[in-house]
């Protein structure tokens, strides 16, 4: 029997049990779509159905439509391959079907998914079930009557909550704003739907269509004051908010012209949003995420992860604190070393202050920090290692001192290593590299870096750990800068390299936020502090000196009491509760700059348009992507992607850089960087991988054809 199939089961109680099977999550193929509008349509011609219960197998109710079929659509271009499901199905088959129809949700109702429910009749519902409306953070709006029915079922103001967040709410949540009508466990859902579906047959209970109910939307001037406000702050916080504001058109049709009217509005903007740039980056991003999870070799040759219950983390600086939180609040005991009291205490006091944020920002109970902190424990020496499944060390990068850890409490060892000094740690097997961004409790990224000597089981112990805490674990292989760092490294040079050509630093600045990115090149510099990028520029030097820009204007600073956020003063001067403002007295030191690198042709600045610019500043990234790809620093190339978003803070709706790139085109790509590197230099020299694709033609992305290359870092 195929996998993906709807049953239907009639009991001696003439209640149909209509199941979708498409596991692990029931999404919404088109088979299941063809099968419940088969089923629904069973039920309404049966005689002896009196009413239907819609479910979902395997503990999951339904994660909304099946994303592959977007997925097909951007490939192709054709719209038509999503079926007409809003009316045909959610409106006709179910919500005016002459038999009631009664959603059991079990684990969860997503999308699609939580739109269907919403068109049946009443909602039975698993405790904790989650339910969300997730559309626009996929660059989509609902396009099964979501805009319709949910503001109608919990109101104005909580549905535009919801659609515009995208992030679901517990069924308990929902039982108290009515999207819920009963909470049954388990193991009596179906019992108790049954029930509800013959209630409503035999009148005992109110026949309900979301669709027609008005009681929660308010009069026309409130609601339209509710969208007003909506609409205004979609504005202020939301990057794509193009999206954000035809989502909330398509409400307001409904609204001023009925339900039906607003259905008809919501299929067609759908199906033209869904062909958008925003959708393609999203959609490919989501997959591209979870792709990371497959490791060849790793994930596919039946490894079960150890448990680890109890980690050491060796250094209380401001990496190994933020690894201790991380682990911490997730559960996981964790031993912190230090070289002294005083230092010890310190880290102590950092990570209590961490979890301290945590709670404040809300994203912490005041319990769950108290038992996080419970699990904490300060040692100055290795007695109490004995009993650890993993040890991750943050101490300053000196191979000798790394070794004398490692071998000192070495058990079954994981290693924390910001530099490739992994190829040089003993046991090899054992140790691994575990790449945190800063602060480690917070960002979302980890790199795990491997060498061909790693041992399987490490990695997948490493990833394992890494979901746990809440990471995007990606492998990745050994080389400086590992993937994302060594990809980004010419962003900011690139970004200096046209400052010295003569191009206003606020104007590149305004370019790259336009772009997307939350802060132009020079504020991250001001914000990650100088030290800390000559330190990483001359890492890059040394290892790539034909292709590396080192503009003397960060020492010219440093030497003018130019410190950066530390000190207020960078490229913008920072004051307490007032946002960045850009410090025009740094021109001279600019200037200064200029003279000493005497790069702008004919010493007159050059004339270039913003699109330049972003160009100029972001295709010596993909080259370098290009040359990761090449050697195969990441599995795929799909990893860099979601590295670039999660990592530097790419913008998510253009995909991630490989993905961007492709769009903008490799022939483009390597065009202009040739043309470049002939005016000024070898930072824009195309690679060879570049150059090769853009003259086949052959995407940035599309995997290489031949078998595993011998440059591998894999
Ligand atoms: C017309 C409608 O209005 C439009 C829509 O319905 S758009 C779709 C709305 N639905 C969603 O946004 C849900 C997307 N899914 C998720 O957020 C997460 O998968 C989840 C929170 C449900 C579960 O997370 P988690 O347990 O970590 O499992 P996760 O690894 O993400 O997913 C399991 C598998 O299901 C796949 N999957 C999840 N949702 C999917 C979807 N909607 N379509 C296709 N595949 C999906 C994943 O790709 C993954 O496949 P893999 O094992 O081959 O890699």
């Amino acid at each position: 029997m195929s996998q993906i199939r709807v049953t239907m089961e009639v009991g001696d109680d003439g209640v149909a049990v209509i199941t979708i099977f498409n596991p692990p999550l029931n999404t919404m193929a088109v088979p299941i779509i063809a099968g419940l509008m088969e089923k629904f349509d069973e039920v309404s011609r049966r005689n002896d159905v009196k009413a239907a219960v819609l479910t979902g197998s395997g503990g999951k109710f339904c994660g909304g439509l099946d994303l592959n079929l977007i997925q097909k659509v951007h490939l192709t271009g054709d719209v038509s391959l999503v079926p007409h499901a809003s009316v045909d199905l959610a409106l006709t088959a179910i919500e005016d079907c002459k038999k009631p129809i009664v959603a059991a949700i079990k684990g969860l109702a997503l999308g699609g998914g939580l739109e269907l429910a919403m068109g049946c009749h009443a909602r039975i519902a698993t405790p904790k079930a989650q339910l969300a409306l997730p559309e626009l953070s996929l660059g989509l709006i609902p396009g099964l009557g979501g805009t319709q029915r949910l503001p109608r079922l919990v109101g104005l103001s909580k549905a535009i909550e919801m659609l515009m967040s995208s992030k679901p709410i517990l069924s308990e949540e929902g039982k108290k704003l009515c999207l819920i009508d009963t909470i049954a466990p388990s193991e009596e859902l179906l019992k108790v739907s049954r029930k509800c579906a013959l209630d409503i047959a035999e009148r005992r209970k109110p026949w309900v269509k979301s669709l027609q109910r008005t009681d929660k939307i308010g009069s026309l001037s409130e609601a339209q004051e509710v969208l007003r406000f909506a609409r205004h702050q979609a504005k202020r916080t939301a990057p794509n908010s193009s999206l954000h504001q035809a989502c909330l058109d398509v409400i307001e049709e409904g609204i001023l012209h009925g339900g039906y009217r607003g259905l008809l509005k919501e299929d067609k903007v759908f199906r033209e949003i869904v062909l958008s740039d925003i959708s393609k980056g999203l959609v490919h991003l989501f997959f591209a995420q979870r792709a990371t999870s497959k490791v060849p070799k790793v994930t596919d040759v039946g490894l079960k992860p150890r448990q680890i219950k109890k980690v050491g983390v060796i250094g209380g600086g401001l990496m190994g604190c933020g690894i201790a939180t991380a682990l911490i609040v997730s559960n996981i005991c964790v031993l912190l070393k230090e070289l002294n009291s005083d230092y010890l205490l310190k880290g102590i006091k950092r990570i209590q202050a961490n979890v301290g944020g945590l709670v404040t920002r809300g994203k912490l109970t005041k319990d769950k920090a108290d038992k996080a902190l419970s699990i904490l424990k300060g040692v100055l020496d290795y007695s109490e290692f004995k009993d650890v499944d993993m040890v991750i060390e943050a101490a300053i990068e000196n191979v000798g001192l790394k070794q004398k850890i490692f071998t000192a409490c070495l058990v079954g060892c994981i290693g924390y290593a910001n530099t490739p000094l992994i190829d040089k740690l003993n046991p090899q097997d054992r140790v691994i590299g575990a790449h945190f961004f800063s602060p480690a409790h917070v960002m979302p990224l980890l790199e795990i870096v491997r060498t061909q000597k790693t041992s399987p089981q490490v990695i997948l112990d490493l990833m394992t750990i890494g979901k746990v805490i809440n990471k995007v674990p990606v492998v990745v292989g050994n080389c400086t800068g590992f993937a994302v760092n060594r990809t980004f490294f010419p962003y900011t040079q690139g970004a200096h390299l046209l400052v010295n050509l003569g191009v206003d630093l606020f104007r590149i600045e305004g370019v790259i936020t336009n772009f997307g990115l939350p802060m132009g090149p020079f504020q991250l510099q001001d914000v990650s502090g100088y030290g800390v990028f000559l330190a990483v520029w001359k890492e890059f030097a040394k290892a790539f000196p034909d292709r590396v820009f080192m503009s003397p204007l960060i020492e010219l600073f440093m030497k003018n009491g130019r410190n950066g956020k530390i000190n207020g003063k960078g490229y913008y001067i920072y004051e307490k509760g007032s946002k960045p403002k850009p410090d025009p007295s740094i021109l001279p030191i600019i200037e200064e700059c200029r003279r000493q690198t005497k790069l702008m042709p004919a010493g007159k600045p050059i004339t270039i348009s913003d699109k330049e610019i972003l160009e100029m500043v972001l295709f010596p990234v993909v080259n370098e992507a290009c040359r990761v790809l090449d050697e195969e620093v990441v599995v795929r190339a799909s990893d860099l992607d979601t590295t670039s978003v999660l990592g530097m803070s790419f913008p998510s709706h253009r995909g991630g850089i490989v993905f961007w790139a492709d769009t903008v085109g490799a022939n483009h790509v390597y065009k202009s960087l040739k043309e470049w590197s002939e005016a000024y230099g070898s930072f824009y020299k195309p690679s060879k991988y570049l150059e090769e694709r853009a003259i086949k033609g052959i995407p940035l992305s599309a995997a290489a054809t031949s078998s595993p290359s011998s440059k591998s870092r894999l």
